[in-house]
């Protein structure tokens, strides 16, 4: 495995619209189109959308951002269907934490989680992530924020 985290642009993006979980899965996350749209029109936020490589081909997605102070979210992290359960995910999410420590100099990180993706929050869990039990109104999905 090599892997690369890199910023979208004109030679990836179709790539990633293309990209998507499984049908069962897609509750728990938006597709990708509709994460490059926010990052492109919800401009206050700051969203930065990520490409996930394993050399040259593209495996996965995230996107980070709403930095306030100290404090910024990682957010809509997907491995693609055909690449999940290769230990992708559990790579990339480290590889993140770091890319925005080196990039942001934040000392916290927030996600959220949909309360029916039962796995994800001991996956979190693993990385480090406390279940803070509060919900976030502005999607009504579970908080979870990591200390460095
Ligand atoms: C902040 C957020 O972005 S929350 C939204 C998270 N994203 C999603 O739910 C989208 C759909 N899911 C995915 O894209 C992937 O399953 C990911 C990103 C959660 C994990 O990526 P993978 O490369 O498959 O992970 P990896 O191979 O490292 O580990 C597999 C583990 O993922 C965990 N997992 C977490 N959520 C799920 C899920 N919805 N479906 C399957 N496995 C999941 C399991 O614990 C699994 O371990 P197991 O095989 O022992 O059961």
């Amino acid at each position: 495995m090599s892997l690369l985290i890199k910023d979208v642009d004109e030679t990836n993006w179709r790539k990633i619209v293309a990209l998507s979980v499984s049908k069962n899965q897609q509750d728990f996350i938006e597709s990708n189109a509709q994460s490059l749209l926010e990052a492109a029109y919800d401009v206050s936020l700051q969203w930065r959308p990520l490409a996930l490589y394993d050399d040259a081909q593209l495996v996965g997605f995230s996107m980070v951002g709403a930095k306030r102070g100290k404090e910024m979210w990682l957010d809509r992290i997907m491995i693609g269907t055909d690449f999940q359960g290769k230990g992708y995910g559990t790579k990339f999410i480290s590889l993140l934490m770091d890319f925005m420590k080196e990039h942001y100099g934040i000392n916290r990180i927030y996600l959220s989680v949909h309360d029916k993706n039962k796995k994800i929050i001991p996956y979190y869990q693993r990385f480090g992530f406390i279940d803070s039990q509060r919900y976030d109104p502005a999607n009504g999905e579970r908080l979870m924020y990591f200390d460095f």
